[in-house]
Parts: C-alpha cells; structure tokens; sequence
C-alpha cells in the first residue's frame, strides 16, 4: 500500500516520452511542477523498467510498452497519459490493480487519421502511388488503366466509431458510398449502410479501411481469408493498428494482384526510433502506401493532445478527477476550496464505504461531500472532510482491508 499525503509539487517528477507535443511540459511547468523529464523517443523495456520507479506521472505514445513487467517496478506511479487515442499498450488490468488511472485522447487525432485515408483513397484509386515511384525512376506510365474516380466507389469501413464516422462523411462528401461493420450498433451518418456481416463487406467493397482498436477479437481479424474475400482490384487500408492485418497474407495477395493496391500505417512491428530500419514485406510494392504510424502526427493533433492529457493528469493529481479514465472509475469533482480532500483507492468489496464513515464519524471529522464509483474489481471514494484530523482518519483509512492506496489533497 502507499502512503504519499498531499503532494507537494516540487518533489513530483513526470517523465514525457516520444516527443509529445512540448506544451504538455509547458502545462505541467505553468501549474508547478518543476520536476519534468522529457525524452524525444521511447525507452525500451530495461530502460523503463529501471527509471519508472522515481516518476509519480508519465506520458506516452504508442510504442511504449507498458505491461505488468514494468509497472510492477512503477512504485511511485499516479497516473499514466496516453497521449494518443489507443492504449493497448498499456496493461490496463494491471495499472488498474495497483491504483493508477489511465487517461488517454479519444478524439484530438480522429480528424488527422480520417484526412489521410480520404487522401490514400484517391491516390490509389488512382494508381498514383505506382506512377510515381516509376516517375521517380524515369518510367513514364501516362495510362488510364486502372486508374479510377472515387465517385460512386463504394467505401467499406470496418469499425464506425470516432475515426471510422468521419471518414464516411468526408467520403460521402466526394461521392462514395459508404457501407460499414461494427460490433455495436451505431447511429449512421449520411447515407452509410451498417453490413451484418464482415464477409458481406469484404466482397462488396472497392475500397476497404480498418479502424478498429486492438482487442483479441480484432487481433489477425484480417488474414488471407478475409483478402481471399475481398473484390478483384480492390484497396485495403490500415491505419488502426498493426496486429489487425496479416501483413504476409497481405503481401501474397498483392503479389497475386488479387488487390490493386494498399495503404498501411501501422505493423505488426514498428522501429523504436526513427534510427532504427523499417523492415516489411511490403517494402517492395509500389502501389503500396508505407506510412511510419503518422495517421495521428499533425501539429494540430499532437497540440490539442497535450493539452487534452496534460490536463487530465493535472487535474487527477490536484483535485482526485478521473473523468474519462479508461480503466478505473469515473467521478467528476469540484474544486475542494477550504476543504481537506481523501482520496480512497480499493479493491471493490462490501463494506469499505461503512467503514470510512466509520472512521471520519469516530475521529469527529466532518464529511461535506463523497463521492463513490465502482468499476469492475476497482471502488474509489472521494471525501471532502473540514479542515482539522484528516491526518489521523487517513492513516486509519489506510488500514481497511481492501486499500490499494489512499492520499489526500490539501
Ligand atoms: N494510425 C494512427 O496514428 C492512429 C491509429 N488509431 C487507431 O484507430 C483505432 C480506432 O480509433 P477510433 O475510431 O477513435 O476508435 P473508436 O473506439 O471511436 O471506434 C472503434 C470502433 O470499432 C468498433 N469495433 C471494435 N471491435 C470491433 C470488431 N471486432 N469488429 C468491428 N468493429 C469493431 C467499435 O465498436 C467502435 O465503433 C484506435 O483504437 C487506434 O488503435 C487512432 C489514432 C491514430
Ligand atoms: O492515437 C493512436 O492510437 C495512435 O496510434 C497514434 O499513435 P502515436 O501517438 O502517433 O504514437
């Protein structure tokens, strides 16, 4: 169990990793922590797991991998930021045994991500990928054959949630029709079709383009079956995650000119750095698009992503907010002027509530606010008290079975 009380700033360290936009440190440093450590790339496995120890805050991106290994040595760790929308890089399960939210960006980069599939569309439609790689060799490849209008193509989208709903509308807007499959039900915008079933999709589409998050359903939803499946001539398009797609099936099918032509963002492996060689199957096609995982690198995206997390990590830590946390529960507080506010973290079971009641009654502290949410295996209460014994009801709150951690804000 931990013991930290109020946190004084100057001794809270956070550590920013993978170039997150600067005005995350700026965020942190204009609220006063001092303490920020900020690293242009990502830190390995042995890396992180020698240094997370000393930081109470970190940010990341997607490659940083942060499984139960490695928070196991994250003693002091508060809250993580996933400064990205995907957090399958984290073990969420794990953070939220030990007491740490996870906050993330559900949407600063959707409109980048729905920009650049609209683009990789037309281009490839348009066998413009081809002809320029050949152009860029002296070939002259000046022919209409297969090269195509996107107008009255039909698009098929698989997973319509935030990225996968604005690329229909703009897809739409150049005159595609849209068709989609999801797992859930979702409102249709425009003129979009749901599809029942995936297979229906796969063989009615001109173009196809994934944007679903990595879950184990999602993992190798994409192998030589389901290209087997999909139209003569046809685009299929990854920009979600790397897993999702069988990149050597993939390659087979373009090498079969089963499809026309591919755009792929994101792999089953991706460099560490951008040192590192990028090594893919796919190096060797030209109708294929190959994008270092910038579908969310825009200045515009990056910018409102570190301010988005940078306050949602802030705010965790200076007031006990956890709204929009994706693995813990979520309460929205006020500010706790004049008040002394506890924080109590614990595995959900009956009775903990009565006996933080118990303890703040028997120590005549003055409840003037709580807060209760349960997600899962989680419990998080939150109690404004009156100034006075909080000290002495934390201490004693410390001690109810079930306590993953408890602090107290000032
Ligand atoms: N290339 C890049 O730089 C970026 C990649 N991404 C990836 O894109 C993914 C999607 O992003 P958003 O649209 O914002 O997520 P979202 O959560 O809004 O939408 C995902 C949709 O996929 C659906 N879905 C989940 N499992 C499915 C399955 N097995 N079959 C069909 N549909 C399924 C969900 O119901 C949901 O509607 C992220 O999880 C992330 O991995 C996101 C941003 C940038
Ligand atoms: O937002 C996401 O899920 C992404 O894939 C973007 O990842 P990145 O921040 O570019 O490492």
């Amino acid at each position: 169990m931990q013991t930290n009380n109020s946190f004084d700033k100057d001794n809270l360290k956070v550590l920013l990793l993978e170039g997150v936009h600067p005005i995350a440190e700026t965020i942190f440093q204009k609220d006063g922590y001092r303490n920020v450590t900020y690293h242009k790339t990502a830190l390995s496995q042995d890396e992180l797991i020698s240094t997370i120890g000393d930081y109470h805050f970190i940010g990341i991106r997607s490659r940083s991998q942060l499984n139960a290994n490695v928070l196991e040595h994250a003693k002091k760790l508060v809250a993580i930021g996933c400064f990205c929308i995907g957090t399958n890089q984290v073990d969420l399960e794990a953070a939220q045994n030990k007491g740490i939210p996870v906050f993330n960006a559900p949407y600063s980069n959707t409109r980048s991500v729905a920009e650049l599939v609209l683009g990789e569309m037309i281009m490839l439609l348009r066998g413009i990928p081809a002809k320029n790689a050949a152009a860029h060799r002296g070939e002259w490849l000046k022919t209409a054959t297969q090269s195509n209008e996107a107008r009255g193509k039909t698009l098929g989208i698989i997973g319509y949630g935030h990225i996968g709903t604005q690329l229909s509308v703009l897809a739409e807007g150049i005159g595609m029709k849209v068709r989609f499959f999801d797992i859930e039900n979702k409102l249709v915008l425009g003129n979009a079709e749901p599809v029942a079933e995936l297979n229906e999709l796969l063989s009615t589409s001109d173009v196809i383009s994934l944007h679903v998050p990595e879950t184990p359903e999602t993992k190798g939803m994409i192998g030589a079956e389901q290209i087997a499946q999909m139209k003569q001539d046809s685009i299929l398009i990854n920009a979600s995650r790397g897993t999702v797609v069988d990149i050597d099936a993939l390659a087979k099918a373009l090498e079969d000119k089963h499809l026309a032509g591919a755009a792929i963002d994101v792999f089953p492996t991706e460099p560490k750095s951008n040192t590192e060689e990028f090594v893919s199957p796919l190096r060797q096609f030209d109708n294929v698009i190959l994008t270092p995982h910038i579908g969310g690198s825009t200045q515009e995206a990056q910018e409102n992503i570190a301010i988005e997390v940078a306050d949602k990590l802030v705010k965790y830590s200076n007031n006990g907010s956890t709204m929009s946390a994706v693995n813990f529960p979520q309460v929205s507080l006020p500010e706790h002027d004049n008040r002394h506010r506890i924080l109590h973290i614990h595995q959900n079971r009956p009775g903990v509530l009565t006996q933080i009641n118990q303890i703040l009654s028997e120590n005549n502290v003055n409840i003037s606010g709580q807060y209760l949410q349960t997600q899962g295996e989680l419990g998080y209460v939150v109690t404004d008290i009156e100034e006075g014994s909080s000290q002495t009801a934390l201490d004693k709150m410390r001690q109810i079975e079930g306590t993953i951690r408890a602090r107290i804000l000032y």
